[in-house]
């Protein structure tokens, strides 16, 4: 049975997907407690949340049996991606259900405060007909720096055109030309806000965007500005922003978000007639609510029955055709990280993975993180995944080199590995048949041709007459018997090698037997 706690508010639709998953237990509990979250975690499979859950540490230490974390939105700053990552969480997201929910919203504020509208809602309700007191600006022919040009600072950006405003975008991914396309200016940060009538954020919150409007920013605005953050607080200093509002070279503020949330009762901004204040709206429609919450128990769902997925935060993001090109490769890289475990025994300080040919395309390191599981899975612990394999490795020291290489050698597509442990150094390398599936063809230099999976028994050993047949002998005597073989030497009398596929585990006692044999040098089991 898989639990799956959910512990925000997230619509029924979502919830439906979930319970939908055979064998699943989905639990809605929201509005826990610290200590009722730490204990309901415990033996959850799966967490989805919204922005209010607080994913710590503690809560990810806990967690027993955790392999996702959904967020039903956009935003992962309430989850603690570090700590998931290095416990083999995978965190997934929803990012672009809510994207038109945020933008209206963005839109409603600066509206709102272009026109007085709550303000002037507030006065009428307390019985006045103020018509001159809320006199207000158009936002045609206005300037709008939007800063973050990503999903909802777009779509910003599209209807602040179509209102007839001067749109200028400020973000490090945004060219020239996507520019010209929408019909904005690239700025600066500093030159964007130093014209805008409005300013409006939408980057997530990042310690480089902590503070991005911070006391000093808010001396450079232009003497009336209106500011709008609908993203994240602490993106702009809510102390700094109290400040220039209190001197007017802040006309208005609108705010959806906050450093603290729920915004204290006592707090500052609430005491201003200018500033108009949503308690987290932005991704509160309908619309959105079902379309994340769709979004994000869909791939909970495929992670759940291991099917391929995708919007993971804390995993590199490969293109549908990537994935496709790419799936025949992980379970050749896989076998080839567990081979080299058993054939190495021993830590590893450094490996690098050459991709040839075929198999050489980019694919955001996804394969090395499948060569890194299946050889630190084997060696240190079952819990390391394509999550943390890469984290694992840093920690433990090793060091990870790619080389890509795009035409084969010998093969179509080959992947091979160098590895040295303090007991020496190995290199394998496997290619994909299309017929025959993943095969080892190389085994410490000696060409060799055996399909990477079963029971395997590796020697290496002087080539003299006899060898074959003791070995054979010691396997024999136990009932071991022998499907395939494999033999390579570079010279008469020197060194050679073997690799025998035999039906069943070889017991530590036939390989210590082997050892024993005059001119052995080295016996592997190896187990794919
Ligand atoms: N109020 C709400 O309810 C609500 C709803 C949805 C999203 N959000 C928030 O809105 C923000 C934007 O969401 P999105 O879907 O557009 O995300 P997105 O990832 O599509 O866009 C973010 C953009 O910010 C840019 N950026 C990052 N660091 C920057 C920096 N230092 N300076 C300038 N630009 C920078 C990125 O390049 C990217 O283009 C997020 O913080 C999200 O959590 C809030
Ligand atoms: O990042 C987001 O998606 C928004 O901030 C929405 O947050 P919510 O799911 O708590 O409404």
């Amino acid at each position: 049975m898989l639990k799956i706690l959910v512990t925000d508010d997230i619509a029924k639709m979502g919830v439906e997907v979930l319970e939908s998953l055979p064998d699943a237990l989905v639990e809605v509990r929201t509005g826990l407690s610290e200590s009722e979250l730490l204990e309901a975690i415990e033996d959850a499979d799966a967490l989805v949340v919204r922005s209010q859950t607080t994913v710590t540490q503690e809560v990810i230490r806990a967690a027993r049996q955790l392999k996702v974390i959904g967020r039903a939105g956009v935003g992962v700053d309430n989850i603690d991606l570090e700590s998931a990552t290095k416990r083999g969480v995978l965190v997934i997201n929803a990012p672009d259900g809510n994207t038109i929910a945020a933008a209206e919203h963005t839109f409603a504020m600066m509206i709102s405060l272009a026109r007085h509208i709550p303000a002037a809602n507030r006065d009428l309700l307390g019985g006045k007909w103020n018509r001159k007191r809320w006199v207000g600006v158009e936002l045609r022919g206005k300037t709008l720096a939007v800063l973050g040009m990503g999903r909802i600072g777009t779509e910003v950006a599209k209807r602040a055109k179509v209102f007839g405003m001067n749109v200028v975008g400020f973000d490090p991914f945004l060219t020239e030309e996507r520019a010209t396309s929408l019909g904005i200016v690239k700025a600066t940060l500093d030159d964007a806000v130093a014209q805008a009538d409005f300013i409006t954020v939408h980057t997530p919150l990042t310690k480089e965007t902590h503070h991005m409007i911070d006391s000093a920013r808010l001396r450079t605005v232009k003497p009336g500005v209106r500011i709008v953050n609908c993203a994240r607080g602490g993106i702009i200093d809510e102390m700094a922003l109290c400040e220039a509002l209190e001197d007017e070279r802040v006309a208005g503020a609108a705010l959806d978000v906050f450093e603290s949330e729920p915004l204290r009762e006592d707090h500052p901004l609430r005491r201003f007639e200018n500033v108009i204040l949503t308690p987290h709206l932005g991704a509160s429609t309908v619309e959105a609510q079902e379309n994340v919450a769709i979004q994000v128990a869909e791939q909970i769902v495929h992670v759940l029955k291991d099917e391929p997925f995708e919007h993971a935060v804390n995993l590199p993001s490969l293109s549908a055709k990537q994935k496709e090109s790419l799936s025949p490769y992980l379970a050749l890289a896989e076998k080839l990280g567990l081979f080299a475990a058993q054939l190495a025994q021993g830590a590893p300080s450094s490996i690098r993975v050459t991709y040839t040919g075929d198999a050489s395309a980019p694919d955001g390191g996804y394969l090395t993180r499948t060569v890194l599981k299946g050889l630190l899975g084997f060696q240190y612990s079952d819990d390391i995944n394509y999550v943390n394999a890469l984290r694992f490795a840093e920690e433990s020291g090793l060091r990870v080199q790619e080389v890509r290489e795009t035409r084969g050698r010998v093969y179509t597509n080959e992947i091979s590995l160098s590895i040295e442990t303090e007991n020496g150094s190995h290199h394998l390398a496997g290619t994909l048949y299309s017929e025959s599936g993943p095969r080892i063809v190389e085994l410490d230099g000696y060409p060799i041709d055996m399909p990477s999976e079963g029971v395997l028994l590796f020697t290496r050993h002087k080539d003299q007459p006899g060898m074959i047949g003791r070995i054979g002998t010691f396997l024999g005597d136990a009932q071991v018997n022998i499907a395939g073989m494999q033999v390579g030497r570079r010279e008469s009398g020197g060194e050679a090698i073997m690799l025998l596929a035999v039906d069943r585990s070889v017991s530590t006692d036939v390989i210590k037997q082997i050892e024993q044999v005059d001119g052995i040098s080295m016996v592997r089991a190896i187990e794919l």
